[in-house]
């Protein structure tokens, strides 16, 4: 009889996972899934049940890793809660099973997982995307998604000024006394982005928040959020003069209301750049819209069993 499965609460999994570990695998898988070998690596676009009733959805992110012996599926909700609400709007659970036999030899909170993984492979795209000499960053939502992406991306980069800008600005303060380092709570976006190297915008926005003519050419804009095909936080302005990468071209066609609607194309998935089969256009002002991806999730989960299973 196979093992009862190891149960990961989000206080476990949190302590587990590293940036400095979540790093190189994100990059490594996605550069192998834009290869798209499917004897090698299989992930469907995300099935995804909305919620209309009470503004929220549910997506189903299922991956097979067939060289790293991973099979995992996260099963995530997310929900536009009112502001200062004390539920978080992203919630979800990862279950590892056995590639061979097809049991789950884990059940793990997937909220630490979704927040890390999105920040370090937005990290990973500033890498490769932003202007060579990046001072200034700037962070749009003061959310779980806001505060990951601090996280990593001033553990990562060095940059001389950060800026937060949120819809109500007593939140933004509220994030900002949580941090340790200096953050400049900015009262609009044009003034929070305006000569910012680095964007991110994490917020749950369905309409744009953010707007190319404040955007300095040449910036790098993470773009976090608006995961549905009818949802915005960039403008057409951006969209349309802007180098836009994606994680996936299914998942980016399928699912981003900031590409469909404003009918930017596509230049490379992130994966493209790693593997050198597309160039870094770090020159020009770049996009990077991201929806989030099952084989993430998956190498993430993975990476916090064998950091459980080491010390047990
Ligand atoms: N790309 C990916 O892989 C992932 C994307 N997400 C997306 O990231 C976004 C943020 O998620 P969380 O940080 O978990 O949510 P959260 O609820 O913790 O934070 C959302 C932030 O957005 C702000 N906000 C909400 N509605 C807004 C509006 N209409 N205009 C401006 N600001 C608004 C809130 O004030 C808050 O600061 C969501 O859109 C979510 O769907 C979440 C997980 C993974
Ligand atoms: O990848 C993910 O987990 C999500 N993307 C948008 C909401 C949740």
């Amino acid at each position: 009889m196979a093992e009862s499965p190891v149960l990961l609460n989000k206080h476990e999994v949190e302590r587990l996972l590293s940036y400095d570990d979540l790093i190189p695998r994100l990059e490594s898988v996605m550069g192998k899934f834009s290869k798209r070998d499917s004897s090698e690596m299989i992930q469907p676009v995300r099935s995804v049940v909305p919620i209309q009733q009470h503004s929220g959805f549910l997506g189903v992110m299922p991956a097979y890793l067939a060289a790293e012996g991973i099979l995992c599926t996260k099963m995530v909700t997310f929900y536009q809660r009112p502001e200062g609400s004390s539920l978080p709007s992203t919630q979800a659970t990862v279950l590892l099973f056995h590639p061979e036999h097809g049991h789950v030899t884990a059940i793990m909170d997937g909220e630490a997982i979704t927040a890390k993984r999105t920040a370090a492979v937005s990290a990973i795209s500033a890498k490769l995307f932003m202007p060579a000499l990046s001072e200034v960053l700037c962070i749009l939502g003061s959310g779980q998604q806001a505060r990951s992406h601090y996280d990593v991306f001033t553990k990562v980069f060095k940059f001389k000024e950060v800026r937060v800008w949120s819809r109500r600005r007593e939140m933004a303060h509220r994030f900002v006394n949580d941090l340790q380092g200096p953050v400049r709570v900015c009262s609009s976006v044009k003034e929070a982005v305006t000569g910012a190297d680095v964007i991110v915008t994490a917020t749950g926005a369905s309409e744009p928040v953010l707007f190319g003519e404040w955007v300095k050419p040449g910036a790098h804009v993470a773009a976090v959020g608006a995961c549905r095909p009818d949802w915005r936080e960039l403008d057409d302005v951006l969209m349309r003069g802007a180098v836009v990468y994606v994680d996936s071209r299914e998942g980016a066609t399928a699912e981003s209301g900031d590409i469909i609607l404003s009918g930017a194309q596509v230049f490379a998935e992130l994966g493209e750049v790693i593997n050198g089969s597309f160039p870094a256009q770090r020159e020009k002002t770049t996009i990077f819209k991201s929806l989030g991806m099952g084989i993430q999730d998956a190498v993430s989960a993975k990476l916090v069993l064998e950091k459980w299973n080491s010390k047990h």
